[in-house]
């Protein structure tokens, strides 16, 4: 358990109100760029938040704080009702232990653009790492997971092979293969099919959908406006450090309401 004091402010546990994730008033700066000014954002158990703005405005430094890859400076992050560090305005630094951190960062998965795979691994072997080598899993219950985990991206068939003699998009599977092998609550997606072929996306797409109907909570940064108003159950669009409009992404989509998302949507629709 944290032994942190939660200041009042921080808000109520997130667990008991079926919030998997609560930002409240999270800073993050880089020297004297502030990058993010001040982001509130609350993503319920089973929900799929699409984070969407133009390049540079904050949104994969806020995944990255949501999973400890990077400190925030101020305000406070749940996940699960947990406490990610907490800062207030220029006061004392709260931060976790390392066995917390280690702790948390485990219960939460991630899937960057380019799918930072071991090259040297095959899929199999790039899957049952983690939990062999963070949680000490018996190879045998690992191997066993992974193999169901990689059939069920549709990589039966490819479980001996290294990510060399895989396309961006069987690649990018197992990387989804490997995030679930540790068996997370949540799940954080940055731009995962960017660095992906056009040909390839629906693949990925398709797994990540397939994850969203069986319940995973999901913060999914992307430019796929068509996943974001099939898949997510909130869109989020974020400008210069601030969630500028949020809702429901049909409604975004179609009667956006502030100026700066009207001109994105724009130029990407
Ligand atoms: N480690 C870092 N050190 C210094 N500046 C950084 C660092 N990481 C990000 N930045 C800066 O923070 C700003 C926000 O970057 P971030 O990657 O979060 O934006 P983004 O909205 O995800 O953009 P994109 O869609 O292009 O990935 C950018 O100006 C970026 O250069």
């Amino acid at each position: 358990m944290s032994e942190l004091t939660v200041p009042a402010q921080a808000g109520a546990p997130a667990a008991e109100s079926g919030l998997m994730v609560q930002a409240e008033q999270v800073h993050k700066s880089f020297g004297h760029l502030e990058v993010l000014k001040g982001i509130d954002l609350e993503v319920r158990s089973g929900e799929v938040c699409c984070l969407l703005g133009p390049s540079g405005s904050g949104k994969s430094t806020f995944l990255r704080c949501i999973n400890h890859l990077e400190k925030i400076n101020a305000g406070s992050i749940r996940v699960d009702g947990e406490l990610i560090g907490y800062r207030e305005h220029g006061g004392k630094l709260h931060e976790l232990r390392q066995k917390e951190v280690a702790a948390q960062r485990r219960s939460i998965g991630m899937v960057f653009q380019r799918f930072n795979l071991f090259p040297h691994m095959t899929a199999l072997e790039n899957v049952i790492e983690a939990p062999v080598r963070v949680k000490r899993e018996a190879k045998v219950a690992a191997r066993e997971r992974a193999e169901s985990l990689l059939a069920r991206v549709g990589l039966g068939d490819k479980m001996g092979n290294y990510p060399g003699q895989l396309s961006g998009g069987q690649q990018q599977r197992v990387a989804i293969a490997r995030a679930l092998a540790m068996q997370p609550k949540l799940m954080l997606f940055d731009e995962p099919t960017s660095a992906l072929d056009p040909e390839l996306v629906g693949e990925v797409l398709d797994v990540m959908k397939d994850l969203a109907r069986d319940g995973m909570t999901m913060i999914v940064v992307t430019h796929e406006i068509g996943f974001a108003r099939e898949v997510g159950d909130r869109l989020v669009f974020m400008d210069g450090g601030v969630v500028v409009e949020q809702g429901n992404p049909r409604e975004v989509i179609a009667n956006p309401v502030h100026d700066r998302t009207k001109a994105f949507l724009a130029k990407v629709l």
